[in-house]
């Protein structure tokens, strides 16, 4: 009922327990805070808070023009919904590296577990766009450098993320994946890998946990949990998944709107009144109802 009861330090603990539990951790992209909370009803490990799907939530490219101030409320709504630990993509840093420190505080107090900072110059475009630009070693490693000293929670991930691969290839990727890991980075998310063994040539290179984004109609083939576990991956995100099925979805039922007149035929692709009223909890705002409105008063 309302809230995640589990603070968000208890879950940045359970989060670093689990990564080095060498059980590959999968973390489906909520797109609102009700489908965070369907991710942890389905059983999944945590919760990724993809800037593509902010940024499509509110209509805009993904070329950074969300703000902090935006992600870091989203986020905090789509946290605090969940005992899962949550991850959110915070992009550039929304600056230079005093604003990599301030996001990294503001996304602590948002309740997160951890986040990504990326390599990317800004104005920064989806890592599966061409045309990537990358930002020279020393800011990046900055950016790093600015996030650890910042947090202050020493459980709260540090995750760098590297585009360098489709701007460099896959050396300077495994060179970059090393210089951030020295400048302090938690885990290392390698952006765009076009291949198993491009995943198991950065696992060779660094023995802090990494992810494998697998988002759709991108650069990387899709593999499956397995296989992504075989190259040693640690945590696997499908970022945007979730956000693409349900507007398929919504853009069936339109077309069946203006079709049918009504939408009787897709009722049973819908989720249930039942099912929705199940996963707020809504018997367990009754239960408080009754403990704290339903009362009798002795005369
Ligand atoms: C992971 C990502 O950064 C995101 O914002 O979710 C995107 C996902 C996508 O655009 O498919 C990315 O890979 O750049
Ligand atoms: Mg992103």
């Amino acid at each position: 009922m309302l809230y995640s009861q589990k603070r968000p330090a208890d879950k940045r603990a359970d989060f670093r327990a689990a990564l080095a539990s060498g059980e590959l951790q999968r973390f489906p992209g909520a797109f609102n805070p009700l489908s965070a909370r369907l991710i942890e009803q389905k059983g999944f490990d945590g919760v990724y808070i993809s800037g593509a799907v902010l940024s499509a939530d509110l209509g805009l490219p993904d070329i950074g023009l969300t703000t902090l101030t935006e992600v870091a409320t989203r986020a905090k709504q789509i946290a605090r919904m969940t005992d899962l630990p949550a991850i959110v993509d915070a992009d550039t840093g929304f600056g230079e590296a005093m604003n990599v420190a301030r996001t990294v505080q503001e996304m602590e107090d948002a309740g997160l577990a951890g986040l990504h900072i990326e390599d990317q110059v800004n104005p920064k475009r989806c890592g599966h766009l061409d045309g990537k630009q990358v930002v020279d070693e020393n800011t990046a490693l900055q950016r790093v450098r600015a996030a650890v000293d910042a947090r202050r929670d020493p459980n709260f991930l540090i995750m760098a993320r590297t585009d360098i691969r489709a701007v460099d290839g896959l050396a300077a990727a495994v060179d970059r994946a090393k210089k951030l890991v020295d400048a302090g980075a938690d885990a290392i998310f390698p952006e765009a890998m076009a291949s198993l063994d491009e995943f198991a040539a950065i696992r060779a290179a660094v023995d802090v946990p990494l992810l494998a984004n697998m988002t759709e109609f991108g650069k990387s083939e899709l593999f499956t949990v397995q296989q992504l576990a075989d190259v040693g991956m640690n945590l696997v995100i499908w970022p945007v998944s979730l956000l693409r099925l349900a507007m398929g979805a919504a853009s069936r039922g339109l077309d069946e709107l203006e079709n049918a007149g009504r939408l009787t035929g897709l009722l049973d692709q819908m989720q249930h009144r039942a099912d929705l009223y199940d996963l707020i909890d809504y018997e367990g705002y009754g239960r408080f109802d009754d403990s704290v409105f339903t009362f009798t008063v002795e005369r």
